[in-house]
């Protein structure tokens, strides 16, 4: 596994040095696929506020099973916006894996076509469409289960390096 140092050659924290090594580029095999962090919003095991989105390998993209609940309520018997927009920002995080490199999200734009009601089962797909140097243009829809499109939605991810995140963790407060 390597060593990830910082621009002037120093060794990098623990916490993002962890973080980043356990991301592998993951080319063909299991098709699930693993959380970005345990207590990460959208798919983290350990966060109970979260989505706990499982997401799998779908030929070059990849695809996720989700309800929401009641703690995405919005208006009632419907998804918070913010909550579904959560979700798809973390799918389009899952094509980073066939991606093989750190990204984060610049853009995020959504349509919402219908409302995304709680306790309903929606199928969300997500693609890489097309690459241009640091800019990865993302593509996703979430559709239920008679196959009506509900949302879809586009992101520009930028490729970073793990300074990115280094730099990051310095000047959080937390
Ligand atoms: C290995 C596998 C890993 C897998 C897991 C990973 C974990 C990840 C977890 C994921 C979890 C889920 C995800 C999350 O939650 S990610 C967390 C939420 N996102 C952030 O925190 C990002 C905050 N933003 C930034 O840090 C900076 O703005 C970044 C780093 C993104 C870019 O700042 P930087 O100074 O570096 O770049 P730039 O400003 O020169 O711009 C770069 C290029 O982009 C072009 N541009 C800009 N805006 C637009 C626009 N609207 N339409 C079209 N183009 C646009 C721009 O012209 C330029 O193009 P060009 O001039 O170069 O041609």
């Amino acid at each position: 596994m390597d060593t990830f140092r910082d621009k002037a050659g120093e060794p990098i924290g623990t916490d993002i040095d962890n973080w980043v090594a356990s991301f592998t580029r993951m080319e063909s095999g299991s098709s699930e696929l693993p959380p970005h962090h345990p207590n990460c919003l959208g798919c983290g095991p350990e966060n109970p506020n979260g989505h706990f989105l499982s997401v799998r390998r779908d030929g070059d993209g990849v695809v996720a099973h989700h309800q929401f609940d009641q703690r995405h309520v919005g208006a009632p018997g419907i998804a918070h916006g913010g909550a579904v927009a959560t979700v798809i920002d973390d799918l389009f995080g899952f094509l980073l894996y066939s991606v093989g490199e750190l990204a984060v999200t610049r853009r995020l734009e959504l349509d919402y076509l219908a409302p995304a009601l709680l306790d309903t089962p929606y199928i969300l797909r997500a693609a890489v469409r097309s690459r241009d140097g640091r800019k990865l243009d993302l593509k996703s829809t979430m559709e239920d289960a008679e196959g009506r499109t509900v949302i879809t939605a586009t992101a520009l991810f930028i490729v970073v390096e793990v300074e990115h995140f280094l730099q990051s963790q310095r000047n959080s407060r937390t």
